[in-house]
């Protein structure tokens, strides 16, 4: 998709349902998805784990235990829960850009009032309700400092279906600085394929900003990616944050069969797997 899509629209979504908050807001480039208006934000579960960093650490990709095979005890409760798909979502872009407070801002619908460096990495999780079925949008809120993501680069990119490349409208340098970032991302193998979306952040500091939406537009053109100027402080920009991630999960709900498993009953067990397919029924 190109910021030339003529299914988008210069105007902030309408979430049935969801984050509160407010106006249009935005500066000319915020996009649309028409999906958007059957989105509804069932729940949210803020820090997901903050315990996270440590299981971070230790190594361990938290991304779904339901990706890989699973032994269960069959029950109709079991098979209802296994059913929601998960979509994972990286953030990523250089330090204090706002990576933590955006996806705080879009799975508690608050700005934090203190934030420190991310360590390793935040996991944040939303339910979500696209057209009728409950996703679950997993936000992997990244380390933007080397010092503490260095460790952790290859479990950012497993499995990833979505990437948010996040940069400060009122810092030039972290602007410049996403090209080592896509680059980043290249060099994991991501697929040509996973939806990756810019977004300029801090907006609300109007008489500070360095980086034009112009440029930043023709950046993300060049990129094949949507842009996104919001701030996850102002919350009136609260709908348009989580435009961001609604039009990611609309879109890959569009695209495949993420995380659904056969259930197959093997000895009175059920047995999960992942699944890839092309599904074309989403008018998203
Ligand atoms: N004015 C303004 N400040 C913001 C906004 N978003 C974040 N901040 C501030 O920017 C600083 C950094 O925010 P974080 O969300 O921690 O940045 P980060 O990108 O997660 O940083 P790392 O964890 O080091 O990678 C904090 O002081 C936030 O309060 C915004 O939209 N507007």
């Amino acid at each position: 998709m190109t910021n030339d899509s003529p299914e988008e629209e210069t105007r902030a979504p309408s979430l049935s349902g969801g984050g509160g908050g407010g106006g249009a807001g935005g500066r000319g480039v915020i996009r649309r998805n028409r999906a958007d208006d059957n989105v509804t934000i069932l729940t949210s579960s803020m820090d997901l784990h903050r315990a996270g960093r440590s299981r971070a650490s230790s190594g361990t990709d938290p991304a779904p235990s339901i990706t890989s095979s699973l032994d269960l005890s069959a029950s109709s409760s079991l098979e209802t829960s296994i059913q929601t798909r998960i979509f994972k979502i990286i953030v990523i872009g250089d330090s204090n850009v706002g990576k933590t407070c955006l996806t705080f801002r879009f799975t508690g619908g608050s700005f934090p009032d203190k934030t420190e460096a991310t360590i390793g990495v935040d996991f944040r999780e939303k339910a979500v309700e696209i057209e009728g079925e409950t996703i679950k949008v997993q936000v992997w809120d990244t380390a933007g400092q080397e010092r503490f993501r260095k460790s952790m680069v290859e479990h950012y990119y497993r499995n990833v279906h979505a990437v948010v490349f996040v940069y400060d409208v009122t810092k030039m340098a972290s602007f410049r600085n996403l090209q080592t970032w896509i680059e980043e991302c290249n060099g994991h193998r991501v697929s040509a394929s996973v939806p990756r979306v810019l977004v300029g952040n801090k907006c609300d500091l109007v008489d500070q900003i360095q980086v034009p939406s112009n440029m930043a537009l023709k950046f993300a053109d060049a990129h094949n990616m949507l842009l996104f100027e919001t701030s996850a402080k102002d919350p009136k920009e609260c709908q348009n944050v989580n435009s961001i991630f609604m039009s990611l999960a609309c879109r890959l709900k569009a695209q495949k069969s993420l995380l659904y498993r056969d259930v197959e009953r093997e000895d009175g067990r059920v047995r999960l797997s992942q699944e890839t397919e092309t599904k074309s029924n989403c008018p998203c």
